[in-house]
């Protein structure tokens, strides 16, 4: 792969200094492996590893990074030149060793990481300037302006305003001196204020890891002490699994205060709903000032001036999700990984990384060290800290005394939800009877009930009680799921909507489309109708529209505005509500249909999570889980409260079946908009499949989501043993294969989502 005029180079020499080369190899953030040999022009010289510099390539002119020294086997004469440095701080070689270490192992070309690494290219322009405003007069009589309360006003404001600061705007000056901004223009224009260009980069307030913490328990104590060893000891990862509500957060704050104390940088990731939560608040409450915030909901320009900020090293803390691993800071101290189980940290469009896995390879790349905490950790982390390659610090015991209690199960079986009167119509019922009594006596205490049901919208599937035609996406192979407070159908894969029919589009039948099946809205409709004196509030991702709806939520739940809540996973994770004492979970099973490897772990996770909401301070708390299976093996686990007994059997069930994490697997996903197409790629995929003893190749076979956005999808899995290198395997796979135009194979190493 060559680009015009630019040489793929051969892989990069250690060298960090090449004043002594006229070429270098630069990395451009394009989906390309291979790196690009560029001249350095004499006014450049000497350019080192990880320079950020700019480049033709083609007719453009890109970003790029400095990787090495060039390979030596294209005339110099024949290189196209570097046309600039970019001032600003390089990219360190931790980061550079992040960015072909993930390409390595995603198999996704390492240009495009180096995207995710360079992800707000113009935060490396210079900030625009602003325009400021200096008093060029002591009093308006030196000029001819007319004398006005308001004109005076402003040249006072001017006249004090503090010469350590920057010169203040037109909006400060309107501000200070409580008068319209024209006010200003005017005085610039009649001579006593003069307009001047301010280049300033915004301020950003520096933790103090000084400020005292809460006193922490001998328990938090001791894992605290342990946390902060490491954060001044190089690299080293340490799970700490501790209880819902033990108190974790405080005491991974501690290993912050650590690394702030030393000078260095520190990263929270969280899973991205998490961050609605209170955790900016609770940081801000230990540390004085807030943490900068890095997920993809920012606006664009605030991002910039993030990204920049941690490029210069002016923000100690950042908390974001997972692509904030890619962010540049100069000297990163520690990385928390908070909820290190939770699936989000796996991205699965563009290059498919998981965040926590990354997260270790960062640390390892710049010797750091890694807290992965977790009421529920993953399989994968718990077998390395049973191994030893993990520390393990564990935390039993929830704060202040509160107890953990032990989900109790309702068999729906044994006692099945009763029809509820919806105005003189019998309607069908979602809630058991031991669930109800439940919800009033909690009702009459004056406490809260959290119901759990992690579906969105009115009903999942609307049918024709005539035909029993089911309403589908256009797009998909899903069912379009009716959201009634915004009155549409609407597919939750690529958001087709449209208006709900008054006729059933097969038969025609006038009204004769019946949902199926509850969403939160229309348990929160049967819940309106059993409980009409209770203060009752939907809470899904939805719902809670806008950056903070989810913090206005929280905050009338903590001050008790509200008596129950029906929420998907939003409120699943990371909350603390002292009066919450009831959570009822609907629908246990949910998660366990379609059964996908982690199926049961996700399961016990989230519902082990939810359950962690009840009873967290004085007031003790009660847990129901309604399900049809009270045998299966995670619903026992739940009932037992025991993460412990789950693993083991689930570890068992994977070593059984050659699964991750005692196995590797690699999915393929062929997809394309000619059905027949794909499904001959799949095949001759299949015929070029790598075989040995201690792997295999499952497929290929139409996805369960066998079209997506109009695109139809095949899958293969390669399954390995552990030992194996899958990698090149896969590569020298694709390579040999011959596929139809107009397809596309996606690889997944690791995959999470086996739709
Ligand atoms: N030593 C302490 N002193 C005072 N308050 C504490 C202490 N430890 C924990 N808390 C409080 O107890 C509550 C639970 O702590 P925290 O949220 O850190 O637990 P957690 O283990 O992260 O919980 P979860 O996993 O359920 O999210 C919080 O309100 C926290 O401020
Ligand atoms: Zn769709």
């Amino acid at each position: 792969m060559s680009a015009p005029g630019a040489k793929p180079s051969g892989p990069a020499a250690n060298a960090s200094l090449f004043g002594a080369s006229r070429r270098v190899a630069v990395r451009v953030p394009v989906p390309v492996d291979s790196l690009y040999d560029y001249a350095v022009p004499p006014e450049l010289e000497p350019l080192a590893a990880g320079d950020l510099v700019r480049v033709p390539l083609g007719k453009r002119v890109e970003l790029g990074v400095v990787w090495g020294e060039g390979a030596a086997d294209v005339p110099e004469t024949k290189l196209r030149p570097i046309q600039e440095r970019v001032d600003a701080p390089p990219m360190t070689q931790p980061l550079r060793d992040l960015v072909d270490w993930c390409a390595a192992y995603t198999l996704a070309p390492a240009g495009q990481v180096l995207r995710m690494a360079l992800s707000v290219p113009e935060a490396l322009d210079p900030p625009r300037p602003r325009t400021g405003y200096t008093p060029q007069v002591a009093d308006l009589a030196e000029t001819t302006l007319r004398v006005t309360e308001a004109r005076q006003k402003v040249l006072e404001a001017a006249r004090r305003w503090p010469p350590s600061e920057p010169p203040p705007t037109a909006a400060d000056l309107a501000r200070r001196a409580g008068v319209g901004a024209a006010v200003i223009k005017g005085l610039a224009q009649g001579g006593a204020l003069a307009a001047v260009p301010v280049v300033e980069d915004p301020v950003i307030a520096a933790p103090d890891p000084h400020r005292a913490g809460p006193t922490l328990s001998p328990d938090q104590a001791y894992a605290a002490d342990a946390l902060r060893a490491s954060a001044r000891a190089g690299f080293s990862v340490t799970l700490l699994e501790g209880v819902t509500g033990s108190g974790k957060t405080e005491v991974y704050f501690e290993a912050i205060a650590e690394a702030l104390a030393q000078g260095r940088q520190a990263l929270v990731l969280l899973p991205e709903i998490a961050l609605t939560a209170r955790w900016p608040d609770r940081f801000q409450q230990r540390f004085g000032a807030p943490p900068a915030p890095w997920h993809s909901d920012l606006p664009r320009a605030q991002r910039r001036d993030i990204w920049r900020a941690v490029a210069f090293g002016r923000v100690p803390v950042v908390v974001g999700a997972r692509s904030a691993l890619f962010l540049p800071f100069p000297d990163l101290g520690l990385i928390v990984v908070d909820e290190e189980h939770d699936s989000a940290f796996k991205q699965d469009e563009g290059v498919p990384y998981n965040a926590r896995d990354m997260a270790v390879v960062r640390a390892r790349a710049g010797d750091l060290a890694v807290v992965l905490a977790s009421a529920t950790p993953s399989l994968e982390t718990v077998l390395n800290a049973r191994a030893g390659r993990y520390e393990h610090l564990p935390l039993p015991e929830r704060h202040g005394g509160a107890t953990l209690p032990a989900p109790g199960l309702v068999d729906l079986r044994a006692h099945p939800p009763e029809k509820w009167d919806r105005q003189g119509v019998p309607a069908p019922s979602f809630l058991a009877p031991p669930l109800l009594d439940a919800m009033a006596e909690t009702l009459r205490n004056r406490e809260q009930t959290l119901l759990f049901l992690n579906r969105r919208g009115y009903a999942p599937l609307t049918l024709c009680r005539a035909c029993g035609h089911r309403l589908q996406c256009p797009n998909c192979s899903t069912w379009l799921v009716e959201h009634r407070h915004r009155r549409v159908l609407q597919c939750h894969h690529c958001d087709y909507r449209t208006p709900m029919p008054e006729r059933c589009p097969s038969c025609d039948t006038p009204d004769s489309l019946a949902p199926c099946g509850p969403g939160v809205e229309r348990l929160a409709e049967e819940v309106a109708a059993r409980f009409p004196q209770a203060r009752l509030v939907v809470a899904a991702s939805d719902t809670l529209i806008g950056p903070t709806a989810a913090a206005e939520l929280v905050e009338r739940i903590e001050q008790g505005a509200v008596d129950i809540i029906v929420g998907t996973q939003v409120m699943a994770k990371g909350h603390h509500f002292p009066l919450l004492t009831l959570v009822g979970v609907v629908d246990a099973d949910l998660g366990l249909a379609g059964g996908d490897l982690r199926a049961a772990e996700r399961t016990f996770q989230l519902l082990h999570q939810v359950a962690g909401r009840a009873g967290r301070a004085q007031r003790p708390g009660r847990v129901l889980m309604q399900t049809t299976d009270p045998e299966h093996p995670v619903m026992q686990a739940l009932a037992a409260n025991d993460p412990e007994r789950f693993l083991s059997v689930e570890a068992e069930t994977r070593r059984a079946l050659m699964m991750p994490p005692f196995g590797r697997l690699v999915a393929l996903i062929v997809s394309g908009l000619d059905e027949s197409a794909v499904s001959a790629a799949g095949k001759a995929l299949a015929r070029c499949a790598p075989s040995a003893e201690d792997m295999e190749v499952l497929g290929p076979a139409p996805a369960p989501l066998a079209v997506l956005r109009r695109q139809h999808r095949h899958r293969l899995l390669l399954k390995a043993a552990r030992t194996v290198r899958v990698q090149p395997l896969v590569r020298d796979w694709l390579a040999a294969a011959v596929l139809p135009p107009g397809v596309r194979v996606k690889v997944d190493v690791d995959p999470y989502a086996f739709l």
